[in-house]
């Protein structure tokens, strides 16, 4: 059973498949409960080489890897799920294909109701965002805190994503984000493992 709860980390665009896990490594040794590759600048042949490897990383700290936009790639790898967003495939199909066990997540961005059909279509989680201004994705739709407290009744774990930092995490954590997803929260802090930490701090200081 993956972790339901606490800092769901993302990759950063990086092509140097040897930068991409020093820059990973750090972060991985808190153990967050998720780690997805996302990596928006490689061709198919990059990725491949670098969602390899991260599988024994992520396997070597117990981090389950999500691979971003390929079920398929995610399944050829055995790594532990994928994250399909709306361009990004039939998630029913993809579960039909993977089985039960695989982590599939789903971008609901601001919609309920595609919230409900990612739920009846076998989704693992719901994501929600941009909750805020996103400097990866500043064209992200936004979406409202209060989503994510109508979202409880799906009885799924709600991810937040979008422009989170450890400052604005909490309204978040305290509206229903079981996971807070970030890529340059992290990476583009001056100090990620410091970063990390204070996103697990969050949770940690946060009841609801
Ligand atoms: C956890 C999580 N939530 C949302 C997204 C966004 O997915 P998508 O809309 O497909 O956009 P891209 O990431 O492909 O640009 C995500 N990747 N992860
Ligand atoms: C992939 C994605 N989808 C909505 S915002 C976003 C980017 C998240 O990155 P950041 O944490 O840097 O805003
Ligand atoms: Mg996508």
């Amino acid at each position: 059973m993956w972790p339901r709860r606490g800092l769901y980390v993302i990759t950063p665009d990086e092509t140097s498949t040897e930068r991409l896990l020093a820059r990973v490594t750090p972060v991985l040794g808190l153990a967050p409960a998720l780690l997805q590759y996302r990596n928006k600048l490689a061709d198919p042949a990059l990725r491949r080489e670098q969602a390899a490897a991260l599988l024994p990383l992520c396997r070597e700290h117990g981090v389950p890897l999500i691979v971003n936009d390929d079920w398929r790639l995610a399944a050829e790898l055995d790594a532990d799920g994928a994250h399909l967003g709306g361009d990004d495939g039939d998630l029913r199909e993809a579960r039909h294909a993977v089985g039960t066990e695989m982590i599939l997540g789903a971008s609901c961005y601001d919609s309920i109701e595609r919230a409900r059909r990612a739920a009846d279509d076998g989704a693992s989680y719901i994501a929600f965002g941009a909750f805020h201004l996103s400097g990866t994705k500043p064209g992200a739709r936004r979406a409202q805190p209060s989503l994510l407290r109508e979202a409880a009744a799906l009885a799924l774990p709600r991810v937040a994503i979008g422009g989170i930092t450890p400052s604005n995490a909490r309204p978040l954590i305290e509206a229903g984000a079981d996971l807070v997803a970030v890529i340059g929260g992290l990476f583009d802090a001056p100090d990620p493992q410091a970063a990390a930490r204070a996103y697990i701090a969050c949770f940690e200081e946060t009841h609801r």
